[in-house]
């Protein structure tokens, strides 16, 4: 590393060379569980029916449940931005680094907004928001390039709300990539698409160092994120491509009893 001292924050442990070899350090993770307790417990509290066919619960902004709902959606968001700063700033200290910049970015959020004179409620799933001039953090995978993107005004840009993708996203499920297996017996139900060894061979190629993981994460799970970026190019500019150095993620037998 060439400037121990500077580092850069995007919002996966892994850290990162950028075209300039400045360090970046990039996390992945936010309130999934948080969220999904705070979620279920609205959802039945506003008498939501269960199913994937059954019409969405709808709950007025200004009702008391649905004013109480935004107000734990935000209170999650920010739990989700201290988690991350913590972590980043736990890599930075451990790399003996100086945080320099930070990019801050939430995807699975919603964000009251306006747009040609409407005031919406914007949610972006899957997507983070890209206005001209804003930056974020696209991931590609462990074993792939990621980059620092910025909006850029464009008609297609504004038809999308100014909002682009949070990832290249995956080719396979996590249970098509692992298999299924029976926990109590150890009975392989469905063998995986990817092996272990799959997985090792292709970080070895790429020359990154990867602690914990299950091959439900692996590279071969994801599109190329410059595929899918080349899809967007009238509504974003990329300004850093960052080269995967270290990689750490939960091992698969990990319990995590946040789920975050
Ligand atoms: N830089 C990295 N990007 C990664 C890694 N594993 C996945 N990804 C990308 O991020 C999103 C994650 O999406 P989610 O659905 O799990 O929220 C995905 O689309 C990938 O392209 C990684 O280890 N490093
Ligand atoms: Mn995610």
């Amino acid at each position: 590393m060439e400037k121990e001292q500077e580092c850069h924050l995007a919002s996966i442990p892994p850290y990162f060379a950028d075209e300039k070899d400045r360090v970046w350090v990039g996390v992945h993770f936010g309130s999934r569980g948080l969220g999904h307790k705070t979620a279920t417990y609205f959802l039945n509290a506003g008498g939501a029916q269960d199913g994937m066919d059954v019409d969405p619960l709808v709950l007025h902004v200004r009702s008391s449940l649905g004013a109480d709902y935004l107000a734990c959606m935000t209170l999650a968001g920010r739990y989700a931005y201290a988690g991350r700063d913590w972590v980043c700033a736990e890599v930075a200290r451990l790399l003996g680094a100086k945080i320099v910049e930070e990019i801050h970015n939430h995807h699975n959020y919603a964000w009251k907004e306006s747009h040609g004179g409407r005031d919406l409620w914007v949610v972006r799933k899957g997507a983070t928001p890209a206005f001209p001039g804003q930056k974020g953090f696209v991931g590609g995978s462990m074993g792939d390039k990621s980059v620092i993107l910025e909006g850029v005004e464009s008609e297609e840009a504004s038809q999308s709300l100014y909002s682009t993708v949070h990832g290249a996203g995956r080719v396979m499920s996590r249970t098509a990539a692992r298999g299924k297996v029976n926990r109590r017996t150890g009975e392989v139900i469905k063998p995986g698409v990817v092996s272990k060894e799959m997985m090792r061979e292709w970080v070895q190629k790429e020359r990154v160092e990867l602690r914990g993981a299950g091959t439900d994460e692996s590279p071969h799970c994801y599109k190329r994120l410059p595929e899918v970026l080349e899809h967007h190019k009238n509504s974003i500019k990329i300004l850093h491509t960052l080269t995967p150095l270290g990689v750490a993620m939960a091992g698969e037998n990990e319990f995590d009893p946040y789920k975050d």
